[in-house]
């Protein structure tokens, strides 16, 4: 059998390492050795075995307290680690008490092979077991169309989109951008009728007005310069299914004529056609500008309006769905997975979470996405997210938790990478404190605006 899960044995005396490493080889794991606590740090910070077994009383103090304080230092730096302490057969209230503290077990000297054997085999079986939880965990499922959320609102929201999509009534999607109005216009077009015809999107404000009839209508031959073939045009290709027409605000007002008779009479006319083309076409439409505003300015047709809008579904903004969080900051982390070659499975530090809770989304899902895809970057490999791996506004006032030990420098490395993290979390404290205004930060930390800038740009800081 191969464990591949190291185990570190720390003890000071060698002949007890000796034998406890040929049993532990034998069931098949890797092995390291410490001889004193000093030792034992090194190698548990270079290594970051998941496995221990620890002699309490270590030199240089030789004192069961410096044993118990080397296993708080274990465990800090890595609460998953199961350590099995090892005492003198007197000291079992104090064994005991480790356990209460997060140790994994204790085994009274002398030890019996068998049953290190035995406990070691258990900790990995419960290694492995969390690991699958975790796995499982961070798999949040992707429901139809990839609209997650639990939030009343968006169940809301959500409820009034599937019941829509029953019925061929013509949908508007508001909301503010990165709401999940696209999103939702592919949840109506999945639950409906249409599912297996055809999904067609276009952004109205993406495409000169003169582009866009011919995108939307199609044309023919000659019908302008550079027009050399026919061509059919949106309305033709998503027939029979749906089409999503994102930004409707921005539509230039002559199509919007074209395209209100288009939709009433379910037939559009090519540009240079003659003779007009009947469509079976179900329109969703979106805008994150307020179309009674631009009905009022006279920007927007309210007779278009009001045809477009048999019903309006308005998407909360992600301010609006506290419950949603977290679920979508995982989903995201999970997600970028994708994009981040050697990227572990993710998950979120205490304090990372109140940030991400706390700071009021402007962006709303869409920035979501792209800090967890930046937090994953910057995270390197690390399967903690931390809280200094968010962007200086995310990290914004949150204050952090009482006794957190995120800051503590208890991360290993050499003497030139601690003092490298440290610089990198008083930057990005600096900019934070200062609300990202680089001239304020620069002089609050002694450094040039360009010094500041030089630095940010070494330590991959936006
Ligand atoms: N409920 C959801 N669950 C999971 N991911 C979502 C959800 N809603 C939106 N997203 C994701 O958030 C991002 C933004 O969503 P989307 O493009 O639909 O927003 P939008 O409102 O159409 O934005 P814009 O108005 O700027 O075009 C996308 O990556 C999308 O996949």
């Amino acid at each position: 059998m191969k464990n591949r899960e190291t185990v570190l044995i720390v003890d000071d005396d060698a002949g007890f390492r000796r034998a406890w490493k040929r049993i532990l080889a034998s069931d098949g794991f890797d092995v390291l050795e410490a001889g004193t606590a000093p030792e034992a740090l090194t190698a548990f910070e270079r290594a970051r075995p998941r496995l221990v077994v620890l002699d309490l009383m270590l030199p240089p103090s030789g004192t069961p307290e410096a044993g118990a304080e080397l296993l708080g230092r274990m465990l800090g730096a890595c609460p998953q680690a199961k350590v099995v302490v090892v005492s003198g057969t007197g000291d079992t209230a104090l064994s005991l008490s480790l356990v209460r503290r997060g140790a994994y077990d204790f085994l009274a000297k002398p030890v019996d092979p068998d049953v290190l054997s035995a406990v070691l085999a258990r900790a990995h079986a419960r290694l492995v077991l969390e690991d699958r939880v975790r796995d499982l965990e961070t798999a949040v499922p992707t429901e139809a169309g990839g609209a997650l959320g639990r939030s009343p609102a968006f169940v809301a929201a959500k409820d009034l989109a599937v019941r829509a999509a029953k019925t061929d009534v013509p949908v508007l999607l508001t909301g503010e951008s990165g709401t999940g109005k696209e999103v939702f216009a592919r949840l109506v077009h999945a639950s409906s009728r249409r599912a297996r015809e055809p999904f067609v999107a276009v952004n109205c404000g993406a495409i000169t007005p003169s582009l866009l009839e011919s995108t939307l209508f199609g044309h023919k031959k000659g019908a302008f310069t550079g027009a050399t073939s026919d061509a059919k045009g949106l309305f033709v290709e998503a027939n029979g299914g749906t089409l999503f027409l994102d930004e409707i605000g921005d539509l230039a007002t002559d199509l919007q004529v074209k395209l209100l008779r288009a939709l009433e009479a379910q037939e559009i006319l090519p540009v240079g056609a003659s003779k007009p083309v009947t469509v079976d076409v179900r329109v969703v439409s979106a805008t994150h500008r307020p179309l009674p505003e631009l009905i009022a300015s006279k920007a927007f047709r309210d007779d278009l309006y009001w045809r477009i809008r048999g019903i309006e579904i308005a998407l909360p903004r992600l301010a609006e769905r506290s419950e949603d969080l977290l679920v979508l900051s995982q989903h995201f982390l999970n997600q970028a997975r994708a994009l981040v070659p050697g990227a572990g499975a993710p998950r979120l530090s205490p304090e990372a979470r109140r940030c991400i809770e706390q700071y009021p989304w402007p962006g709303n899902l869409r920035e979501l996405r792209n800090e967890m895809q930046r937090a994953l970057v910057l995270a390197g490999g690390r399967e903690e997210i931390l809280r200094d791996d968010l962007s200086p506004d995310v990290q914004g006032t949150a204050t952090p938790l009482e006794g957190a030990t995120e800051h503590d420098d208890d991360e290993g490395g050499s003497l030139e990478e601690k003092v490298q993290r440290l610089e990198r979390r008083e930057i990005l404290r600096a900019l934070a404190e200062t609300a990202g205004n680089k001239s304020h930060a620069a002089e609050r930390l002694g450094l040039s605006r360009q010094g500041l800038l030089n630095k940010m740009a070494r330590f991959g800081i936006r």
